[in-house]
C-alpha cells in the first residue's frame, strides 16, 4: 500500500497547534528563473520540520524571505504571527531576536574567545530582554547545554570543527529563541561528529520546545531529528508526511531524496 503522503497542500494543525511559521503560495522569480512557484509550508509551536530539496531548488531563498533579506513576488510569509512584508526595519530586527540562526560554516568571529562569541548576540538585544552587565550566568548555561563549559576562555583556532558548531549552537540559542532555523547543521562534520550534533540538536530541543526549521541533505538528520519531512521540488511542496511514510514511497521523485 502506497504511504499517506500529502502532495502541494496546506497542512492542518494537529490539534489546533498554534502556527509559529505560515507560508503561502509563495513565488519568488529572477528574471527567467522561477525558483519559488506556489511554496507553502506550516511549522506549529515545538515541531521539527525539516524541508530537503536538490541544490538550487530554492531553500536559501525561502528562509530569506522568512527573515525579510529577500522581498517575494507574490505569497505570504507569516513568522510568530506577523505579515513579514509589512513590517519596518526595526520590527524586523525585533522579530529576529525572537529566532535562533545555526548557517552554514558556523560563523564565529574568530577574533573574539568563546564567551565573547555567545555575549555578542546578547549585547545587541540586551535593552529587550532586560539584562545588566552580568552575561556569564547565561553563556555558561548555553556551554553547559552543548558540553562546553569548559572552553569559554579559548579562541575559535583552538576548536575543533565538531565544537565551533556546538559553540554556533549555543550562540543561536542563548536568547532562547522561540525559534530556531538551521541550514545545514552537519555539513562538512564527520559521521561521528554529525551524529553528537544531531543528538544535541534533539536534546535542547526536547528541553526548551523550540520550534526548529531545519534544511539538510542529510537523510540520517532527517530521520533522526523532524517530526514532518516536506520536500520542495520545482518550486512547490511537493510532498510531506514523516520519515517513515516518505522514505517507504515509490514516487521516483521521493525516492530520490532518500537513496544512499
Ligand atoms: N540574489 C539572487 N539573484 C539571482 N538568482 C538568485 C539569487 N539568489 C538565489 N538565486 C537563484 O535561485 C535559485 C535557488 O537558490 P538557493 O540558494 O535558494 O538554492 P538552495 O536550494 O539553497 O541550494 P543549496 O542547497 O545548494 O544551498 C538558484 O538558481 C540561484 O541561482
Amino acid at each position: 500500500m502506497e504511504p499517506k503522503i500529502k502532495h502541494s497542500s496546506p497542512v492542518v494543525p494537529p490539534g489546533g497547534r498554534k502556527e509559529m511559521i505560515r507560508i503561502r503560495d509563495l513565488h519568488k522569480r529572477f528574471g527567467d528563473n522561477h525558483v519559488l512557484k506556489g511554496f507553502s509550508l506550516t511549522l506549529h509551536e515545538g515541531e521539527s520540520l525539516v524541508v530537503m530539496g536538490k541544490s538550487g531548488s530554492g531553500k536559501s531563498v525561502m528562509i530569506k524571505c522568512l527573515v525579510g533579506l529577500m522581498e517575494p513576488d507574490e505569497g505570504s510569509v507569516e513568522v510568530l504571527g506577523k505579515e513579514i512584508s509589512t513590517l519596518g526595519q526595526s520590527e524586523l530586527d525585533e522579530l529576529r531576536s525572537d529566532i535562533g540562526f545555526l548557517f552554514q560554516g558556523s560563523a564565529l568571529y574568530d577574533s573574539m574567545t568563546v564567551r565573547e562569541n555567545l555575549e555578542f548576540p546578547m549585547r545587541r538585544h540586551a535593552q529587550k530582554l532586560g539584562l545588566g552587565k552580568d552575561t556569564l550566568p547565561f553563556v555558561l548555561e548555553a556551554l553547559e547545554n552543548v558540553g562546553l563549559a569548559h572552553a569559554i576562555d579559548l579562541m575559535p583556532v583552538e576548536l575543533s570543527g565538531g565544537m565551533k558548531r556546538r559553540v554556533a549552537l549555543a550562540r543561536a540559542l542563548i536568547l532562547k529563541p522561540k525559534l530556531i532555523f538551521y541550514d545545514e547543521p552537519t555539513s562538512g562534520l564527520d559521521p561521528i561528529t554529525s551524529k553528537e550534533i544531531i543528538e544535541l540538536m534533539r536534546s535542547i530541543q526536547r528541553k526548551y520546545g523550540t520550534s526548529s526549521l531545519i534544511i539538510t541533505h542529510d537523510v540520517d538528520c532527517a530521520r533522526v531529528i523532524s517530526e514532518r519531512i516536506l520536500l520542495l521540488v520545482e518550486g512547490i511542496n511537493y510532498a510531506e508526511g514523516t520519515y517513515l511514510e516518505l522514505s517507504g514511497s515509490s514516487d521516483p521523485k521521493i525516492e530520490a531524496f532518500f537513496k544512499k
